[in-house]
């Protein structure tokens, strides 16, 4: 165990059971001090940006569980604390949708993608998406993980100042290449970059600042990038459709539940979009905060190479599960790093979080990452220990919400299993053919405009010491 950053004062939780206040019972959300109205049009939205921790921290100590946020000219609501986030995955009542919180963040370029989807709508969709992460299908994408993992890190030599971040990066949109896309087969390298260009135009839209179709804005280029990237699927429906294959795009094509319902082409492509989107960054975070901490933590490192040693160069969906340092490891730099801090929702009734009544139309953010450093459900919660998800500690058991990567409730993550397999895969390989260090003070400087990552490209000091073939 060692020190990751300055520990923060205690906090106290105040719990409240959910549904034992009514609307009429409820306190009104706390008044927003004139100190925490932030800037004219911006309010706190870059006290978020600089550290999201630190914004959460005093939002919790200063109003509680339901804290007022000024973001933007809306007057938002923080819910802190995994009671208070409880409550909202559970929705009891209906009251908090995603669209029309998501579609705000997202913009138009993830349109229709199953997280920006609600009640019965979405839950016919995931019905029929649910029929693509089985167990068998895992078991498929496993064994076409290996190989494009080995291609996507075959250029990978020593370096003293790799950098992990942007690396990492590549190799993830090459493997949804091959696992989503079926590895594209008539695509030049050209124009696959043409689409990786385009998908990323389309991440980083949520970071935007000017959200309208301007030339040379990042909702510009994501407006242009979600064209490119519909015509490119669309151009390859037809062949998806008339074939059945391993990779994602087909199966979207082919599922179906029991009942017989089938995505529309639409359908197919608009799941497409979201489901890359919603892979790629997630577990890219995840892997470069795995690299971090293993490389400052060597004693770690050689725990997880000892597991990755004991299995072949592909190992199987049972043998990654069965990587148990591998395991706490990710489950650590998911609590320290939520690759998605915050989640949004907007209410579309009055509700009571918590005893406090959040009025309809109010736009609610999660705070996931709070909950999962609060001195109330962990020790030393700023402190890499992944031992403490070990089955003689689980703290994480401390309450079912004190860890939350995954979200909850209906919209809960329906690729958690993929993204293990995926991060355990590229993991494994790297353990079995590289050694690295990172300095032990080494502070990852993260830009969150949008999902928390490296602006320094987190560099590391990578050591090749296998074939990597
Ligand atoms: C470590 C990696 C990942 C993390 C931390 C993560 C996190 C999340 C979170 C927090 C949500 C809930 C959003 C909400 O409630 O508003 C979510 C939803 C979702 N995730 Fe993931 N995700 C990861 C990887 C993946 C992967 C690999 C896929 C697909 C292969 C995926 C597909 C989805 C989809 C489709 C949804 C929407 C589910 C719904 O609304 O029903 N995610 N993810």
């Amino acid at each position: 165990m060692s020190q990751a950053t300055a520990t923060p004062p205690p906090v106290s939780a105040p719990r409240r059971k959910a549904g034992t206040v009514s609307l009429q019972e409820a306190r009104p959300v706390p008044e927003l001090l004139p100190t925490d109205k932030g800037l004219p049009l911006f309010g706190r939205i870059f006290d978020y940006a600089k550290s999201p921790v630190d914004l959460m921290r005093h939002q919790w100590e200063t109003y509680g569980p339901v804290a007022p946020f000024n973001a933007f000219t809306t007057n938002a609501v923080m819910l802190l604390g995994p009671d208070a986030c409880e409550e909202a995955f559970r929705n009891k009542d209906k009251a908090f949708a995603n669209e029309p919180a998501w579609g705000q963040i997202v913009g138009p370029f993830f349109n229709r993608g199953l997280m920006l989807m609600d009640f019965e709508e979405h839950h016919a969709h995931r019905r029929i998406m649910q029929e693509a992460f089985t167990r068998d299908r895992l078991l498929n994408y496993t064994s076409a993980m290996h190989p494009a993992i080995a291609d996507g890190m075959a250029g990978w030599d020593s370096d003293a100042a790799f950098p992990t971040y942007p690396r990492l990066k590549q190799l993830t949109l090459d493997i949804a290449a091959d696992i989503f896309m079926g590895g594209a087969a008539d695509t030049s390298r050209a124009q696959m970059d043409k689409v990786n260009t385009a998908f990323i135009a389309c991440v980083q839209a949520a970071a935007g600042i000017v959200r309208a179709d301007v030339p040379m804005t990042r909702w510009g280029r994501a407006y242009r990038g979600r064209k490119v990237l519909e015509d490119f699927l669309r151009h390859y429906l037809p062949a998806k459709r008339a074939t059945r294959t391993d990779d994602i795009f087909s199966v979207l094509c082919h599922i179906e539940t029991d009942e017989g319902e089938r995505f529309t082409d639409d359908d197919v492509v608009n799941h497409m979009i979201f489901l890359m989107m919603a892979a790629h960054d997630t577990s890219t975070i995840t892997a470069s905060t795995m690299l971090q901490y293993l490389g400052q933590h060597p004693e770690w490192q050689e725990r997880c190479r000892e597991e990755a040693l004991a299995f072949g160069d592909a190992p199987t969906l049972e043998e990654t599960e069965s990587m148990t340092s591998l395991d706490l490891v990710m489950k650590e730099a998911l609590r320290l790093r939520a690759p998605v801090p915050m989640l949004s929702r907007h209410t579309v009734k009055d509700t009571v979080v918590q005893g406090v009544r959040i009025p309809a139309e109010t736009d609610v953010m999660i705070c996931v990452q709070w909950s999962h450093l609060m001195e109330d459900y962990w020790t030393n919660p700023f402190v890499f220990d992944p031992d403490r998800f070990s089955s003689e500690r689980r703290e994480d058991k401390s309450h079912r919400y004190a860890w939350e990567p995954f979200g909850g409730g209906v919209h809960k993550c329906i690729g958690l299993y993929f993204a293990g397999m995926e991060v355990k895969s590229i993991m494994h390989r790297l353990l079995r053919n590289y050694r690295w260090t990172v300095d032990p003070g080494y502070v990852a400087p993260l830009d969150n405009h949008s999902l928390p990552f490296p602006k320094d490209g987190q560099p590391i000091n990578l050591v090749r010491t296998g074939s990597n073939r």
